[in-house]
This record gives C-alpha cells, sequence and structure tokens, in this order.
C-alpha cells in the first residue's frame, strides 16, 4: 500500500463509529491488532459509549516468566487499546508517555477484560486511562497515557523512500 492509499483507508477510519461497533485494526500489520501480523496479538476492540473494551488471551508468542506474560507485551496491547480512542477523539496521535502499573501476574492462556478511556483533552494532548481485569473483575494492570495529537505527515517519517 503506498502512503495514498495508506493516508485515505486513515480517513475512511475516522469516521463516526457508532456505540458497540467492532473499530478497525490501525493498520493489517499493526503489532497490537493488525490481523496479518503473525507476532500481532490480533486484538479486537468495540466501542462502548466513550470507551473502548477488548478481551484478550496471552499466549507462548508472550511469554516472559514462564506461563506469564512479558510485561512489555501487556504494555504494547494497553498502548494499542489507547490508540484505539483516537477513533473517538477523531484524529491522529501518538503515544508520548507511558506508565505501567502491574497489579499480579497475566497468566497465559487465561481471558482478560481491557477498557480505555479519554481523561482530558488539552490542546495537542489527550490524557487517557485504560484497566485490564480478569474475567472475575480483578484489577491485574492499569495504565495512564500521554498522547499527542499530530498531523498525518508525522507517518512519512516510517514510509519507505
Ligand atoms: C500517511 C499517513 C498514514 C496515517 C496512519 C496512521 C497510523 C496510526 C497508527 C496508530 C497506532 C497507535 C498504536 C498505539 C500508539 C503508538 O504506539 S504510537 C508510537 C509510539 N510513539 C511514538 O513513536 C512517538 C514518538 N515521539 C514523537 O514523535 C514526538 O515526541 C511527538 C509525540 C510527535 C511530540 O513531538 P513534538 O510535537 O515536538 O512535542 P513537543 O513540542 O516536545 O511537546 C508538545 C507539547 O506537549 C508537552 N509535553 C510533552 N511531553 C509531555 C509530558 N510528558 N507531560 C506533559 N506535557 C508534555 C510539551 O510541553 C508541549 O506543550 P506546549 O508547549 O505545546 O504547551
Amino acid at each position: 500500500m503506498n502512503r495514498e492509499e495508506f493516508l485515505a483507508s486513515w480517513n475512511e477510519k475516522f469516521r463516526p463509529q457508532e456505540d458497540g461497533a467492532q473499530l478497525p485494526p490501525h493498520h493489517h500489520h499493526c503489532l497490537g491488532c493488525g490481523p496479518d501480523n503473525p507476532h500481532g496479538h490480533h486484538l479486537t476492540v468495540h466501542r462502548r459509549g466513550e470507551e473502548v473494551h477488548a478481551t484478550h488471551i496471552f499466549d507462548e508468542r508472550h511469554v516472559g516468566a514462564p506461563g506469564i506474560a512479558h510485561g512489555g507485551a501487556v504494555a504494547t496491547v494497553l498502548d494499542d487499546l489507547f490508540g484505539y480512542l483516537l477513533y473517538l477523539t477523531g484524529g491522529p496521535a501518538v503515544t508520548r508517555q507511558l506508565e505501567v502499573l502491574y497489579a499480579s501476574p497475566v497468566i497465559l492462556g487465561t481471558t482478560y477484560r481491557l477498557a480505555a478511556r479519554v481523561l482530558r483533552a488539552e490542546g495537542r494532548k489527550l490524557y487517557v486511562e485504560a484497566d485490564m481485569r480478569d474475567v472475575e473483575g480483578s484489577l491485574v494492570a492499569s495504565a495512564a497515557a500521554l498522547f499527542l495529537s499530530v498531523d498525518v505527515t508525522h507517518f512519512d517519517q516510517g514510509m519507505p523512500r
């Protein structure tokens, strides 16, 4: 996909998304949500009111200590979920700062529920938070991040020359 096609597909994704809708992946090879990335998490995310929700099971590709998800893999999923809030706020932004609290080990092969929301927006700054819970509702991890809105030309930096 060249730059123009990529840009067109991204603009299409920013159309208003109905409550309950499954939101589109950032792109097909995104580490968090791209369906065509064999190393990725293949996150599936829905809009729930002013939040975005996902259910996720970490597997052997994400192992840190035996049987337990790597903290970086957990951070990846939380960061990517934040990237879905951009469909609600309506424009591209990137992570400037990310803080993760690991409340308890994330066990491979276990279902977790994630939710993220915008706390506040100040100019280009978007303050967001997320939590990840087990099916009983106990908190296993939470995250807070600052996203900064960017012009689409930001993504030109990664385009093949
Ligand atoms: C061809 C097109 C295709 C499009 C296709 C799109 C695909 C879209 C995929 C998305 C997928 C998402 C997936 C998950 C999200 C990632 O993973 S995003 C990837 C990881 N993040 C990055 O790569 C970002 C790397 N960092 C940067 O590029 C630059 O630092 C940034 C974020 C653009 C900011 O640069 P900058 O604009 O020069 O920022 P700067 O002027 O220093 O600061 C701006 C303001 O923020 C304030 N600020 C900065 N840091 C802080 C802080 N920690 N606390 C408080 N204030 C702060 C500054 O004081 C300043 O305030 P003002 O002076 O304006 O009042």
